[in-house]
């Protein structure tokens, strides 16, 4: 006979992580003689989707950059307590298109950090590349150049790069801008996966279905938060009109 218990008291297992897996405290951060980021305070739940929202030049990838590790803050801590160093997918790809890559290709090079350039990819490497192909549905392309895929495909090619790198972080800007409509749902859809896997996911976005669907958001102004917590609630009608008010 099977016994079928009322947990009204889950156990720790059941219950999702709640730490940050990174933490930053009145952050600064900018470039050569442009200040950027002005004393942020946040924190970016562990094992969940967080979405970066906010007009251009607010600073999202600017954030990202400084989680990335590619921007050196000026001030204000920035705290990681992940044990691997973030894989980080820029808006436009570490990949030109006039390369001559293949998507295979493109995604070896997420093994880069790992291998280093000139070694060779071991059975290990090649599982990871198999796999990240094969999450983002494009191991049949894999052959094909990466100059004459499609929007969409390329950006699943450049995001598939990042999940080769394994990390238990990944950064993504705005990967689903210009694409239709079905792209995007399926690029949210492996993104939610991720985090079921144990990736936590930073997105920045100008797609608010996108966002709305993320477990966390951060809404941004010139550099500033102007909101942080569930979507849902930071997401508002006023706070969007807000934000997006001429200055
Ligand atoms: N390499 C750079 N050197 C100098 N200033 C920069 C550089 N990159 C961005 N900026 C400036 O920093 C500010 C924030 O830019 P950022 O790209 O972080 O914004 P964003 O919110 O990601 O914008 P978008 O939605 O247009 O991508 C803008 O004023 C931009 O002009």
């Amino acid at each position: 006979m099977k016994i079928m218990f009322n947990k009204h008291h889950p156990s720790p297992s059941d219950l999702p992580d709640r730490t940050a897996r990174v933490h930053f405290t009145e952050l600064c951060a900018g470039y050569p003689g442009r200040p950027v980021l002005h004393e942020l305070s946040a924190a970016i739940p562990s094992l969940a989707t967080t979405a970066l929202v906010g007009p251009n030049g607010s600073g999202k990838s600017t954030l990202l950059g400084v989680m990335a590790g590619v921007i050196e803050p000026t001030s204000g801590h920035l705290r990681h307590t992940g044990s691997r160093p973030p894989a980080f997918v820029p808006q436009r790809g570490a990949v030109g298109d006039t390369l001559p890559l293949t998507v295979r290709q493109t995604v070896e090079m997420g093994r880069w950090g790992e291998r280093g350039l000139w070694r060779r990819l071991t059975r290990r490497d090649r599982a990871a590349v198999d796999t990240a192909l094969d999450r983002l549905g494009i191991g049949e392309i894999a052959t094909r150049q990466l100059g004459e895929l499609s929007g969409g495909q390329r950006q699943r090619a450049l995001i598939a790069q990042g999940l080769a790198q394994e990390s238990d972080l990944l950064l993504l800007d705005e990967p689903t801008t210009g694409l239709d409509p079905e792209a995007r749902a399926r690029i949210t859809a492996v993104l939610t996966q991720l985090v079921t896997d144990g990736v936590t996911v930073v997105q920045a976005t100008h797609d608010l279905g996108a966002a709305r669907s993320a477990d966390a958001c951060l809404l941004l102004r010139d550099g500033r938060l102007t909101g942080q917590g569930h979507p849902e609630d930071v997401l508002t009608e006023s706070a969007l009109a807000q934000v997006w008010q001429p200055a």
